[in-house]
């Protein structure tokens, strides 16, 4: 399953482009979007899920083109998780998924099998006779996830799947995604970069609606190698300095004195700054802030 992406832009009534022209190819496996807040990445995930006609330019699901005869086709292979999600409160956890299975159009008995495993997978088991009202928001956000995995779509679009998720959970998700990504298309959005690493080998940057960045991950932190720099310092007028002219991607209060990460053109003229490893945080600030 591929989905391409040509010329597309969205405009709202207000006037506000949040889409700009945006070409992408998303290929099979996971598929990472970066984005600052307002970037775009919803947008762009509602188009996907036909939720939102976009104002101009086309989509196209393995070949089929984005249009009103074709949605109902097109949306049977589309799994969503959007970033709220709020189902049936007054139903269990199972009952709402069972629920969400028949509006699917599963059948009965391998509805049942495929929301027990992913019940066990989202370690959600023991919590399917409760009411979804009484569930916390991790939880919440785990159900959301197995109704958009239920009918086994071959192109699930997740919405920040970790969110208030504790780093356990986190990682079985993410190794769900990724099982589940073997023989489809994944389109993974979050600001969680660490997601991203562990998750991806695709992804694109986006920023006020258009691509800063689409390509390897291995190609991202290439960009930036040569452009971060750490310096350890004791000197506060110094620190304020090297956060006025750099952009700082990460700073610390140690033993030694302030470590900050630096990121920059050139090698800094202060005195004590080394080069350093790139991590995907200092190749995003790297690349959206050029
Ligand atoms: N229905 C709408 N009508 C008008 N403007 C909208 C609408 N939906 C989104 N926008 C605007 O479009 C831009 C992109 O918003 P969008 O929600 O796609 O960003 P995002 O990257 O998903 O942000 P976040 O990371 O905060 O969720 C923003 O400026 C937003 O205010």
């Amino acid at each position: 399953m591929s989905i391409r992406i040509d010329d597309l832009t969205v405009t709202f009534k207000n006037g506000v482009t949040a889409v700009d022209h945006v070409d992408l190819e998303i290929p099979h496996g996971i598929f990472g979007l970066l984005g600052e807040n307002g970037a775009g990445k919803t947008t762009l995930m509602r188009v996907l899920t036909t939720v939102l006609a976009p104002t101009s330019g086309k989509v196209l699901l393995d070949g089929t083109l984005y249009c009103e005869a074709n949605y109902e086709k097109i949306q049977k292979k589309i799994g969503y998780l959007p970033q709220e999600i709020d189902l049936y409160p007054s139903l269990t956890v199972r009952e709402c998924l069972e629920y969400m299975g028949d509006l699917a159009g599963i059948e009965k008995r391998e509805s049942k099998k495929r929301i027990d495993y992913y019940l066990e997978k989202t370690s959600l088991a023991d919590h399917q006779k409760k009411k979804m009202r009484q569930l916390s928001g991790g939880m919440k956000r785990r159900v959301g996830l197995v109704q958009a995995l239920l009918h086994e779509p071959d192109f699930l679009i997740v919405d920040e799947p970790t969110t208030g998720l504790d780093p356990e959970e986190r990682i079985r998700i993410r190794n769900l995604l990724v099982d589940f990504a073997e023989e489809r298309t994944v389109l993974f959005s979050t600001h969680v970069v660490e997601d991203l690493m562990a998750t991806c080998n695709q992804l694109a940057v986006m920023k006020k609606g258009r691509f800063l960045y689409t390509g390897t991950m291995r190609e991202l932190l290439n960009k930036a190698r040569g452009h971060v720099w750490e310096c350890c310092t004791e000197d506060e007028s110094l620190a304020r300095e090297l956060e006025r002219k750099y952009h700082i991607s990460s700073k610390q209060y140690t033993e030694e004195g302030i470590r900050l990460r630096l990121l920059g053109e050139n090698m800094p003229s202060e005195s004590g700054c080394i080069a350093c490893d790139v991590t995907l945080e200092d190749a995003y600030i790297y690349v959206t802030n050029r």
